[in-house]
């Protein structure tokens, strides 16, 4: 900005795709002021993501954009879930902070919100104690005992580790889980879209948790879940089912668009 003080700069908000959730989805139920005077809502994170996914997996489906409805898994070492309906974000599973939500690389997600003042008058831990461990030291991590890396507790796995497979199952269910929820938001489902890190390359983490949702009208076809991989993106639902795509995200892109956009 000194350098160059002409150069126009732009930022992109994570939270700024998550702008159109309705009320009834954004607010906790908490006391009023606290949203009024102290801005506690959910606000979301991700958006950038979620929607440069939506906005693929409409074109790859042939369908528009503003007229199709989505329900979107971001899987990376942050993980969160969203609801889009004709382009526009409904819900997600992200709050206030990156901390709701799903069970992530080292994130506890969804825990008990008296888990603090147990935590508290049980161990005496303090404030940042408690939030530094629900935020760096939980999740695949914390479950698993091993690590946050999805690629070695896939490794471990299969080698029989008991904490790598318990922290895939709680991944897998929770994930589900959160989506079932979102689909509260929707008024059909035209596709599921995996992205992220895990999304773009675990046929095991996607097959685990489509089977989750008996419900829906899901059913992964395993050659094609197989094959995308490594930045292939694709349908692998069975004919006749539910879409079910993969892909990959590119936040750079969709940052670059938007500040396109705001400059022209
Ligand atoms: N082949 C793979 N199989 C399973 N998980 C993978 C694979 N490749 C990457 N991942 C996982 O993706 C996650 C990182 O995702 P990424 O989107 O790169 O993270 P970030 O949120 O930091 O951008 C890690 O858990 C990593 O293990
Ligand atoms: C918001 C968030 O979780 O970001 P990341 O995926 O980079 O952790
Ligand atoms: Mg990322």
């Amino acid at each position: 900005m000194t350098v160059y003080p002409q150069l126009p700069q732009v930022a992109v908000f994570d939270t700024s795709f998550h702008q159109s959730l309705p009320e009834h989805a954004y607010r906790y139920a908490v006391p009023e002021h606290l949203y009024r005077d102290h801005g506690v809502r959910r606000y979301g994170f991700h958006g950038t993501s979620h929607r440069y996914v939506s906005h693929r997996a409409a074109e790859i489906a042939g369908l528009s954009i503003g007229d199709s409805s989505w329900l979107s898994a971001h899987l990376g070492n942050g993980c969160s879930t969203c609801a889009i309906v004709d382009g526009q974000s409904r819900d997600t599973s992200m709050g206030l902070t990156p901390l709701e939500g799903l069970a992530m690389g080292t994130r506890s997600g969804d825990i008990d919100p008296n888990l603090h003042s147990h935590l508290a008058s049980t161990l005496g831990w303090s404030l940042e104690e408690i939030t530094r461990v629900l935020n760096s030291e939980s999740g695949l991590k914390g479950l698993s005992g091993l690590s946050n890396d999805m690629r070695a507790l896939e490794q471990a796995r299969e080698q029989g580790h008991p904490g790598a497979t318990l922290a895939i199952e709680v991944f897998c269910y929770r994930l589900a889980k959160s989506l079932a929820a979102m689909s509260c938001a929707l008024p059909q489902l035209d596709g599921l879209i995996f992205t992220g890190g895990i999304g773009e390359n675990s046929p095991l983490i996607r097959s685990k948790t489509v089977a989750h949702l008996k419900l829906f009208d899901l059913a992964i076809d395993k050659e094609a879940n197989a094959r995308c991989i490594r930045g292939i993106a694709g349908p692998i639902h069975k004919y006749g089912h539910t879409r079910i795509l993969v892909v990959p995200t590119n936040e750079e892109r969709q940052i670059a668009l938007d500040t396109l956009a705001l400059l022209n």
